[in-house]
């Protein structure tokens, strides 16, 4: 199986668990990679023949950035699920970054990985 990745997409959207995180936009930054077979189109050099990695990026911007969710666990789960559906993904792994949440650290976030990489 083949990977195309996709790193450091910077999103503004609401997230957080305290009630001033729910007047603001805060920036997330989203490093995902995706399972595929990119051995049709190496042959056809067709973009038809892959996964559109800025497919996937409009789509995820247009969700994340008009979702509220308090938790990056939630906001992880939600992506992983819309890229495996709608992209006929079936593996993912998904790191989600929330800058500047915690002071004294460069970032804090969550990594997960969603279905079988066959
Ligand atoms: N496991 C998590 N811990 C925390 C989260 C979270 O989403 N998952 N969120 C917060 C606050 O929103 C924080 O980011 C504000 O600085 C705290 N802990």
């Amino acid at each position: 199986m083949d990977i195309i990745y996709l790193n450091a997409l910077k999103i503004e959207t609401v997230i957080g668990v305290y009630d001033w995180e729910r007047q603001i936009k805060q920036t997330v930054v989203l490093d995902l990679a995706m399972a595929t077979d990119i051995r049709q189109a190496a042959t056809t050099d067709r973009i038809e023949d892959t996964l559109n990695y800025k497919a996937v990026a409009k789509r995820l911007v247009e969700f994340v950035s008009h979702s509220d969710f308090q938790l990056i666990e939630t906001l992880a789960e939600s992506i992983a699920e819309i890229v495996m559906t709608e992209f006929s993904v079936p593996w993912i792994r998904v790191q989600l970054n929330k800058p500047g949440a915690v002071r004294g650290a460069r970032d804090v976030g969550v990594i997960i990985e969603r279905g079988k990489q066959s």
